[in-house]
């Protein structure tokens, strides 16, 4: 077992905030962990909003299987996923996640383009707005990191992030069962396996108490668990919002801001491989969580961002010799990358064709 993540905690909206100095912040934070928790006082993205998305996603999960089922996840990565349908990290799974999922992708009107169940139907609208809400903090996430790495120019990251032009952007529900319903489970299982997130930055949004969340620490020696409230933030209006670097941010900066690999684990006491819920936390219950994967417009180009300190920068071999296969940059369009990682983690909606 080892100590909690020391990820920082910034408050990227407070009065008075000097903008070099918070761009700095992210940047350090982003080097050192790929991780860092963005306080939320209501003012990117509403409290009500949160809880509201987790209602819906509550709603969602408990449809009946027909209904989830007449959904299921197709290739375009929209839809519903059941149990053990991804498998994140296949080379150390002997089944996949014990989780369930929903991908959301575009909305036209306030109504989804895709199959979605009955029960959720009304709440497209608000849906939609909590992923625009999601989208617009990613980008100013994007500019405060090209400030922070003197990008030229500052908005580098955010031009590729237009939201009037396909992207892989996706909005994700996630329900992982409580572990009372799969007795089934080895030691050695997890509820989601070891993985980097495949977009430019995830934001992730968790409840109060429930545990899971590990990241692999910077030494890439041992899991970490990451607490929902870290210190300083318990008396917050919303749990903080965890912001983490996908490859495509890591493959910009030559592996400067890392793309961390991390999991979710049933974490019984010493369990499985899991490093132990955080005091206040447990495993027991269902577990709902919310991540919203920004990515780049599909076209985009992954050529390393104009940065002096980028250009100096000479890591992103060590990276990926020292646990993350995906860390070293190659050339590639945004979407080519999303189409390698989602087949080689959708084993059966791909078996047959060349992996
Ligand atoms: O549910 C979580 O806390 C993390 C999920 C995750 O890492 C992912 O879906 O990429
Ligand atoms: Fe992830």
């Amino acid at each position: 077992m080892s100590g909690i993540a020391a990820i920082p905690v910034i408050d990227i909206s407070a009065e008075g905030t000097d903008e070099a100095q918070i761009a700095k912040e992210l940047v350090d934070a982003a080097v050192e962990y790929g991780f860092v928790y963005v306080k939320n006082t209501g003012r990117d993205i509403s409290v009500e909003q949160v809880e509201n998305a987790f209602n819906v996603s509550r709603a969602l999960f408990s449809s009946p299987l027909e209904d989830k089922q007449r959904c299921k996840i197709e290739k375009n990565n929209r839809g519903w996923s059941g149990m053990h349908t991804e498998t994140l990290d296949p080379k150390t799974q002997r089944v996949g996640d014990f989780k369930e999922g929903f991908n959301f992708g575009d909305f036209v009107n306030g109504k989804a383009t895709q199959p979605i169940p009955r029960s959720i139907e009304p709440h497209q609208a608000e849906i939609a707005a909590f992923g625009e809400a999601c989208h617009t903090l990613c980008r100013r996430l994007m500019l405060l990191f090209g400030i922070g790495l003197s990008a030229d120019p500052p908005d580098f990251f955010t031009k590729a992030h237009s939201p009037d032009e396909p992207s892989g952007s996706t909005l994700r529900f996630l329900y992982y069962p409580p572990p009372s319903a799969t007795p089934e489970a080895k030691d050695s299982d997890v509820r989601a396996g070891a993985h980097s997130d495949y977009g430019s930055v995830t934001l992730l949004f968790r409840l109060k108490g429930q545990a899971g969340l590990e990241i692999l620490t910077p030494d890439n020696k041992t899991w970490a668990p990451v607490p929902v409230c870290p210190p300083g933030t318990e008396n917050d209006p919303s749990p903080p919002i965890l912001v983490n670097i996908g490859d495509l941010l890591s493959y910009w900066t030559n592996g400067l801001l890392r793309s961390t690999v991390h999991r979710v684990t049933f974490g019984g006491p010493g369990g499985a491989n899991g490093a132990g819920p955080t005091t206040g936390e447990s495993t027991a219950d269902p577990r709902y969580s919310i991540a919203y994967f920004c990515h780049p417009v599909a076209t985009t180009r992954l050529t390393a961002v104009p940065s002096e300190r980028v250009e100096k920068f000479q890591g992103s071999l060590d990276d990926a010799e020292a646990g993350n296969p995906y860390a070293e940059r190659k050339v590639l369009t945004a979407d080519e990358h999303l189409q390698m990682r989602l087949q080689a983690t959708y084993l059966q909606l791909y078996s047959g064709e060349g992996k």
